[in-house]
């Protein structure tokens, strides 16, 4: 099977800017998986050997699965779910789970994000909020263009007052890897429209994330 790497683009996904935008070579799955076989081989290890021997085929599917996000597109998760609405005040999802890759070593970025947006005549539906965040993380990232995506894609769907972004996450190149910091994680942040012009709102908003909902 040939697979085309190239990512579904639309008009939404171009007010942002991406890895994705890039022309990708196209290889076949089995090409793929000679590649990690390879890399088995290249760490010692015996491809074929039972526990290894359908390593590659796993792996192959695990970092397709954990890549997926290119294939995905903002008007397909959309599925038209942006009304029309007069509600104008803040509208916060919090906690959303982000599991990304880090480009520089394809290893696991685990974390939080906390989306906000001040309407302005349109409202998206919540879970797509959530969508939106998986589609960007379930690419190679860095936590910075993440988080930036995001906004991005929010502020050119919605033409919002002003949107929020922050995400929180530990990266396990520097956890289980490298410098070794179990304990480090890092915050990031984009602010659009008015969180960034105004410092009450930013605040509002800041202090809507550090507040601990009682129901779990
Ligand atoms: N800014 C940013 N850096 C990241 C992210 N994920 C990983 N990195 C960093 O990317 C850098 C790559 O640095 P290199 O020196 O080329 O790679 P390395 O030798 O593996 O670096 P060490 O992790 O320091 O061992 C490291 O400092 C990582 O911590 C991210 O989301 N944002
Ligand atoms: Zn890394």
């Amino acid at each position: 099977m040939t697979l085309s790497i190239s990512p579904v683009l639309n008009s939404a996904d171009q007010v942002v800017s991406s890895l994705s935008t890039q022309q990708q070579p196209k290889v076949t799955e089995a090409e793929m998986m000679q590649a990690v076989r390879t890399l088995l081989i290249g760490l010692g290890e015996n491809p074929d050997r039972e526990g290894l021997k359908d390593t590659p085929k796993r792996v192959v599917k695990a970092l397709q699965f954990l890549t997926k996000g290119y294939h995905e597109s903002l008007d397909e998760l959309l599925n038209g779910a942006v009304f029309t609405e007069s509600a104008n005040e803040m509208v916060l999802v919090r906690d959303i789970d982000i599991f990304s890759s880090c480009e520089h070593h394809i290893l696991p970025v685990i974390g939080r994000a906390h989306v906000a947006y001040i309407p302005n005549g349109k409202v998206i539906g919540l879970s797509k909020i959530a969508r939106i965040c998986e589609m960007y993380a379930r690419r190679l990232q860095v936590q910075e263009r993440l988080t930036l995506q995001i906004a991005d894609a929010l502020q050119g769907l919605l033409k919002p007052k002003g949107v929020a972004v922050v995400i929180e996450a530990t990266h396990m190149c520097m956890v289980m890897r490298g410098v070794q910091k179990p304990g480090s994680w890092t915050v990031t942040s984009a602010m659009r429209g008015i969180f960034s012009e105004d410092a009450r709102t930013r605040e509002e908003f800041m202090s809507l994330i550090r507040h601990n909902a009682n129901f779990h």
